[in-house]
């Protein structure tokens, strides 16, 4: 049994991990952590700036994190004091905060998503190809969400892009306005807020007969949480290092 700090418990997908946690035999919901105080499913949940004591006081194993990247990072530090591992879900680290967990996974395990649907996951390995196969053709990259979300483009569009980057140099353009031929070398990037978009994404490759369609709906919050509990339970015990879902997929 992984016994789980959810971080971000009161949030969107926070919620949806302590809800779907407390539904398995192989987890353990311990606690939730948030801004403020609360419950969620019969969970308690403590403030953050408890963190080192919550940690401590309820034995956990694994925190789980969706939360905001100051939180993250705060959290990564307390978990590395700890010795707890870590999954990070939480999106819109720049480089500085991405080096900072990067250090942290010297001393716990990190495991750290951009997206927990393994159907994401499977669709970065087809991207490579494709990106590969069809290296004249012109490419454009598209996301959907939720109109509370902050982070833009999203995580997922951010690890797509450079999935494609690493099959083809080329340059992204943020949401074309005005003038503005396109060069050959550029990929168009855009992000849709609106609503209650749960996460949708797409890479199309153009050339001048044909267009390839590669893309991901995630209709159900659950699908994240689902995935994110799994990476805790195989995160679990493991050595200090940095880990990605691909691992967690392919064990499974
Ligand atoms: N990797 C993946 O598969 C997915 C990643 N995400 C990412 O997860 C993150 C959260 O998204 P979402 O659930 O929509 O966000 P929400 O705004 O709905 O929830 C955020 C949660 O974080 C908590 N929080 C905010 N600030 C702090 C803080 N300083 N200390 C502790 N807790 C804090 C909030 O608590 P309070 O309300 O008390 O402030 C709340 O519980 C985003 O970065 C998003 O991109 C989302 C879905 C899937
Ligand atoms: O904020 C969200 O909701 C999501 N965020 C992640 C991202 O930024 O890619 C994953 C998913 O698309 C939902």
């Amino acid at each position: 049994m992984t016994r789980v700090a959810v971080v971000g418990a009161t949030g969107r997908t926070g919620g949806e991990v302590v809800d779907a946690g407390v539904e398995r035999d192989d987890v353990e919901v311990a606690v939730g952590v948030a801004s403020e105080a609360g419950e969620r499913s019969g969970v308690p949940v403590r403030p953050v700036s408890e963190i080192a004591d919550v940690l401590a006081d309820r034995d956990v194993d694994v925190a789980v994190d969706f939360s905001t990247p100051e939180a993250t990072l705060s959290v990564a530090d307390a978990c590395a004091e700890a010795g707890v591992a870590l999954v990070v879900g939480t999106t819109g680290f720049d480089e500085d905060a991405e080096a900072s967990l990067r250090a942290v996974s010297e001393d716990v395990p990190v495991l750290k998503a951009t997206n927990f649907s393994r159907g994401i996951n499977v669709l970065q390995r087809v991207v490579g190809d494709a990106v590969a196969a069809l290296d004249d053709y012109d490419l454009e990259l598209m996301e959907s969400h939720h109109n509370g979300k902050v982070d833009a483009p999203s995580g997922t569009a951010n690890s797509i892009l450079e999935t494609v980057q690493e099959e083809r140099d080329v340059e992204p353009v943020y949401g074309r306005e005005g003038h503005a031929p396109r060069d050959e070398d550029e990929i168009g990037v855009f992000a849709r807020r609106a609503g209650d978009i749960r996460g949708e994404h797409e890479l199309i490759l153009a050339g001048n007969d044909e267009v390839l369609s590669l893309s991901h709906r995630a209709e159900d919050r659950g699908v994240f949480a689902a995935g994110a509990l799994d990476a805790a339970v195989w995160l679990a015990g493991r050595n200090p290092d940095w880990y990605n879902f691909g691992a967690v997929i392919d064990d499974s």
